[in-house]
């Protein structure tokens, strides 16, 4: 089994590049971003409680992040491996996560992470807030307390994986194809 954790700030890529990396790697696809945004569509009792966290801008509870993740990860026993985006993105999640993994026999294997500047990505994600509808991508505010977020809560998180040499970054500027195949040679060479 290949757990790859997809990292990086809000708007680096990671759900355009993993589109490509989970037909190409056969692996599925957990994004904790979609699993939350379907649920605020369909009203859910999770989405209740997760709304006003991410209309802010702001991080999930962890608790109610990892118990849907796990949850995620165990509706696919047969797979060949997970591509997680957007989790884990605290310390403690990426705890859980290494705690968890080994009672299916697994472990993380990789971290790679979408490296870009902050004015290139706040740009990306005002341009993506246009059509997505989505509110958190629409008022600089929010993006504003989402990169806060990101660099109290994630960025310690390439620490985490640096000391267990798992960390590995790519340059996430350029088209499509050329990140995706930069991302490629780093889990073709793992
Ligand atoms: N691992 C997580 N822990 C806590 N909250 C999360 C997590 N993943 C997603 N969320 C919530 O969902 C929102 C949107 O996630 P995502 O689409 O991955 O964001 P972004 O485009 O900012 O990277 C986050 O701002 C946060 O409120």
């Amino acid at each position: 089994m290949i757990n790859i954790v997809l990292f990086g700030k809000p708007g680096a890529g990671k759900g355009t590049q993993a589109e490509f990396l989970k037909e190409k790697y056969n692996l599925t696809h957990l994004s904790t971003g979609d699993i939350f945004r379907f649920n605020l569509k369909n009203d859910t009792e999770l989405g209740k409680k997760a709304r006003g966290f991410m209309d802010n801008g702001e991080l999930v509870p962890c608790e109610l992040t990892t118990e849907m993740l796990i949850d995620e990860v165990k509706k696919h026993p047969d797979t060949a491996g997970f591509l997680f985006d957007g989790y884990p993105r605290t310390i403690n999640q990426a705890e859980a996560l290494d705690k968890f993994l080994p009672t299916i026999g697994s472990k993380v294997t990789a971290t790679i992470a979408l490296e870009a500047d902050d004015e290139i990505l706040v740009a990306r994600l005002l341009e993506r807030g246009k059509t997505s509808g989505r509110a958190d991508d629409q008022d600089e505010d929010k993006i504003r307390v989402r990169y806060q977020e990101y660099n109290e809560k994630t960025a310690p998180l390439i620490g985490y994986y640096k000391e267990q040499n798992k960390f590995h970054a790519v340059n996430g500027i350029g088209t499509i194809e050329e990140i995706t195949e930069r991302l490629t040679s780093v889990i073709d060479n793992l």
